[in-house]
């Protein structure tokens, strides 16, 4: 039965071997045939009865971690319900203070608006966590869970220190019972270990209710993918507390979303989800990565590839656009999680299947420097190389992961001197990602190699070569003289070295016109002019 094993992976997991309701079903169900089929989930998914099971209102909200997810997702929760108080509240006074100012600490689309329309009615942001607890029914754990650098499991594994500390506190300071709710990414079976934390360290006759509800939002789309997401997963214990709270949780994303897209499930299959969300998605980037590299030695074009493939409804179109690498906080971070997790349960295949998702990422990034070094006749010494973008993808200013940091580094390592723009990134954050942390002299060299710009047309001023690392609107062509949101490339030619080298990391220029404008155009997944002029069907 080709569900067997998962269901054992599952029952080894929640270390009872019995099966729930929800396993039954997996076993029973038959492998999907053809493409009408209903999608297996479906049938997972627990009936919601969160209208018609006796559940609590809440009223008052806590989010511990004010970041990326945290803030955006709670101000959304607030603004679309009124009669809830929702204290956003985070260690770093800084970041508070930034989402108290009229300077967010972070550029998403749109989330201005909210947070204008919110802060100070029912949506607050404080540096006060214990009252923040101490108040709430309900407390979102949305901190940080970076992969671990040192010990064991580094490199791999999620660190799970900032969860455990705000699942200390949480268990010190409530005095009432509460619905404490895993917001950040965690391996599966997470919530155990929280439970484990809350009941040894709380008062005494204080009940804790531990839910999973993993947050889906994508960077520069956070606000639209909060308003209106595909699903909302939320994941609790099959017994009636856990049912309960799941409800008490679903009225609250009821205040916007569909009952219908209101998911509820076992706690580890919804842990497990967010992991296998994020790897398939990362998975499907690598993939059309791989597809490039052929499209580039054989005269296929991977955009055209793309568009054929998406068009199979099995397939469908999105995520299939060839970059440099994917890049951001968590891809790589939960992949490896995932590995983690499939070696601690002693399946090295299935570890290894995943890794190479991550690995094909760094050997895309690779391909792209080594192609920039053989087109700019095998040296890159003292050259300028200008680097468009520097945010792991359009609309965010967010750099993690990003693959213009490792572009960057590989080209110090070739001796270039690199110039970067970037419309949404701070100075300080690029010097901050392309320092080594602990070497004291690194600035001083770093800053004789790297210069920062401000202005898109003075950073490709005198370059050998501009790559494109980032798809913001602003590096695409003008579509007239008049567009001033486009790129004038025109313009950068005249004040290029010759010949004019464009890099082009994310698909975002047209071949011929940048042809005929005089540049030498290389995209990721096309071949390069070298092969097409070699070949006599061009
Ligand atoms: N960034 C993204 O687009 C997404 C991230 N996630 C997951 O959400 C979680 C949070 O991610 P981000 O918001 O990007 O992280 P972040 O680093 O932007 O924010 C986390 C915040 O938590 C605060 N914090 C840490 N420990 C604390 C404590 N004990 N008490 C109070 N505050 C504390 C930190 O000061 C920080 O401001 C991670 O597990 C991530 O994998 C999930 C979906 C999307
Ligand atoms: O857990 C998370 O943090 C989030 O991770 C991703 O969101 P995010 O990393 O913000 O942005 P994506 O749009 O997924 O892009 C990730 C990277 O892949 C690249 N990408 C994306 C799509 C594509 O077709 N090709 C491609 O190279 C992007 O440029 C970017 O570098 C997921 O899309 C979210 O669902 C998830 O909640």
């Amino acid at each position: 039965m080709e569900y067997t094993n998962q269901t054992g992976a599952l029952a080894i997991l929640n270390g009872r071997g019995n099966t729930t309701s929800d396993e039954t079903t997996l076993t029973g169900a038959a492998p999907p045939a053809a493409r009408s089929v209903t999608p297996p989930q479906k049938r997972l998914s627990r009936p919601l009865g969160a209208i018609d099971i006796p559940h609590r209102k809440v009223t008052k909200i806590c989010c511990i971690g004010a970041g990326y997810v945290g803030g955006p997702t709670c101000a959304v929760i607030a603004l679309k319900n009124t009669h809830i108080i929702v204290t956003i509240v985070d260690v770093n006074p800084t970041r508070i203070a930034a989402w108290n100012s009229d300077s967010l600490p972070i550029y998403e689309p749109g989330l201005d608006a909210v947070v204008k329309e919110c802060r100070g009615r029912n949506l607050f942001f404080s540096t006060d966590v214990d009252k923040g607890i101490l108040e709430a029914d309900l407390i979102f754990v949305s901190v940080n869970t970076p992969t671990k650098t040192q010990g064991v499991g580094a490199g791999y594994a999620a660190d799970l220190g900032y969860v455990e500390a705000a699942t200390r506190r949480v268990a010190e300071v409530a005095t009432g019972d509460k619905i404490v709710v895993e917001k950040s990414t965690v391996p599966c079976r997470t919530a155990q270990s929280m439970r484990v934390i809350l009941e040894a360290n709380s008062r005494p006759g204080i009940h804790f209710d531990i839910l999973s509800n993993p947050e889906f939002l994508a960077e520069g789309t956070a606000i639209s993918d909060l308003m209106c997401p595909d699903r909302v997963l939320i994941g609790s214990l099959d017994t009636p507390a856990g049912r309960s709270a799941a409800a008490s949780l679903a009225d609250v994303y009821a205040g916007w979303v569909p009952r219908n897209q209101i998911i509820t499930m076992n706690l580890w299959s919804s842990e497990l989800s967010k992991l296998a969300a994020n790897a398939m998605l990362a998975q499907r980037i690598s993939s059309i990565n791989a597809l490039s590299a052929i499209c580039e030695a054989t005269g296929a074009d991977i955009d055209e590839v793309s568009y054929a493939c998406g068009l199979d409804s099995r397939i469908g179109p999105k995520f299939l656009k060839a970059s440099v690498g994917f890049g951001g906080s968590c891809f790589q971070k939960d992949i490896l999680n995932l590995v983690y997790l499939s070696e601690s349960l002693h399946l090295p295949e299935v570890a290894a299947y995943w890794k190479q998702v991550v690995e094909f990422n760094e050997h895309q990034k690779k391909r792209f420097l080594h192609r920039i070094i053989t087109c700019l006749f095998n040296t890159l010494t003292a050259k300028k190389i200008t680097l468009l973008g520097f945010a792991f993808k359009a609309d965010t200013g967010d750099t993690r992961e990003s693959p213009a940091i490792t572009l960057a580094k590989y080209l110090r390592a070739e001796r270039a001197h690199i110039t970067i723009y970037d419309p949404q990134v701070t100075e300080d954050q690029i010097w901050l990602d392309l320092s080594e942390p602990g070497v004291v002299d690194d600035i001083e060299s770093l800053k004789k190699q790297v210069t920062i710009c401000n202005n898109k047309y003075e950073a490709c001023e005198g370059a050998d070569a501009v790559v494109v690392c980032t798809e913001w609107k602003e590096f695409k062509m003008q579509k007239d003289p008049a567009d001033t949101r486009g790129m004038d490339w025109t313009r950068v030619y005249e004040k290029m070295k010759k010949p004019a080298f464009v890099f082009d990391g994310r698909l975002i220029l047209d071949v011929h016109r940048m042809e005929e404008i005089g540049f030498q155009l290389e995209s990721i997944g096309r071949p390069g002019k070298g092969f097409r002029r070699s070949k006599d069907w061009e």
